[in-house]
């Protein structure tokens, strides 16, 4: 049967947040101070995690992306990973990381089952990413990059946010490393959480930046992945890699959305853009995880059509995307 919500969208993708902690502090996710963290007591134990994935998945949930805040900051996260993993009718296994703990970690994911890496690099200038990371080192993550590779992980998805004056000028430098590295760079158009008043001009649309590429390279329509999100992808003809586009303002891809989140306090959000959620820990407190499935029904029927940024006069309300976890 699955989770069907009432536009008759099937829902079948889960964004677990394992912590609101990170390792970095990019300058379009969280302010420079970083953000109130959730206190110890306030984050769901990887027992309660594992709980609300397994009901998900007997509901109809195929996909999980774990992702944070820094998902590869929590202690013990190899484990849980290796748990989910193990969750009986879960067909894929993600992850979204910042990449700074590759490294040392990717033999340890790949072991888990985690099956593909999607991997955040606004910048391939060692200033510029240090500027929008605010002080992390672009080394170390393109090192983690090469030696997930070489752990054998399929090619990476790596995630660009594109701000105008910032690193927009770079957007023929991806699509260059494209020619040569069979990555899936995906172009996202900056997403105002911070309430900022100027985040209209920070945002390049999507439509722009196919349209510069579109100026240099002869393009190509790609095919998406089954259970794949909000990008729409192409490549340059003959390239070993290919692009996307995730029009997250501008685009209408919430008629086929099929994600439901859970943030690292328990709060279920039907959408990104939901503002508050539905707060698990009561019924997880009941021990009844019949009461939870049912729970995670209701909040996918209560989910909403789409977000209203984008229509005149719509304002952004603030929130922390390191919680919600993108
Ligand atoms: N507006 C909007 N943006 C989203 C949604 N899901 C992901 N994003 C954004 O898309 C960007 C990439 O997110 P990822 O974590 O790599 O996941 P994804 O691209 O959705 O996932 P896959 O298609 O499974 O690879 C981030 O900026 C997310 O915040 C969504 O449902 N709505
Ligand atoms: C919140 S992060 C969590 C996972 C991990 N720390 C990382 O950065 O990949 C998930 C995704 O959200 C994206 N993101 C965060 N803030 C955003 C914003 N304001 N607009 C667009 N994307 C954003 C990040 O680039 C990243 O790809
Ligand atoms: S985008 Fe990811 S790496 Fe950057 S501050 Fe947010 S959670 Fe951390
Ligand atoms: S904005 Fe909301 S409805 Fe639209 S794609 Fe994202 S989560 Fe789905």
């Amino acid at each position: 049967m699955g989770l069907i919500d009432t536009y008759g969208r099937r829902i079948n993708y889960l964004r677990l947040s394992v912590t609101d902690r990170c390792n970095m502090r990019c300058s379009y996710c969280m302010p420079e101070g970083g953000v109130e963290k959730l206190s110890h007591c306030e984050v769901l134990s990887y027992e309660d995690l594992l709980r609300i994935a397994r009901e998900a998945v007997s509901a109809g949930i195929e996909k999980i992306r774990v992702t944070g805040g820094e998902p590869l900051v929590r202690k013990g996260i190899l484990t849980f990973l290796e748990q989910l993993a193990a969750l009986d009718g879960l067909k894929e296994l993600v992850l979204t990381t910042n990449g700074l703990l590759l490294k040392q970690m990717a033999q340890g994911l790949r072991d888990a089952g985690v099956q593909r890496l999607n991997i955040s690099l606004d910048s391939l200038q060692a200033e510029t990413f240090s500027k929008i990371t605010r002080g992390a080192g672009l080394a170390q993550v393109l090192e983690g990059i090469e030696e997930a590779e070489r752990v054998g992980f399929p090619p990476h998805k790596i995630n660009v946010v594109v701000m105008r004056g910032v690193n927009d000028h770079e957007i023929l430098d991806f699509v260059k490393l494209t020619l040569t590295r069979p990555y899936a760079v995906r172009f996202i158009e900056y997403m105002p959480t911070s309430g900022d008043a100027d985040w209209r001009d920070l945002c390049v649309p999507g439509a722009e930046i196919r349209e510069r590429i579109a100026a240099q390279y002869q393009i190509e329509d790609a095919p998406s992945s089954e259970r794949s999100g909000p990008s729409k992808n192409f490549r340059v003809a003959g390239a070993a890699g290919s692009l996307g586009i995730i029009t997250a303002m501008t685009g209408h891809f919430c008629d086929g959305c099929n994600r439901l989140r859970v943030t690292a306090s328990g709060v279920a959000q039907s959408c990104l853009f939901a503002g508050s959620g539905v707060d698990l820990r009561p019924v997880l407190a009941t021990g009844d995880d019949a009461l939870l499935r049912k729970e995670l029904q209701a909040i996918v029927a209560a989910k909403p059509g789409k977000h209203q940024l984008t229509e005149e006069g719509a304002e952004a309300t603030p929130f922390a995307m390191s919680r919600v976890g993108g």
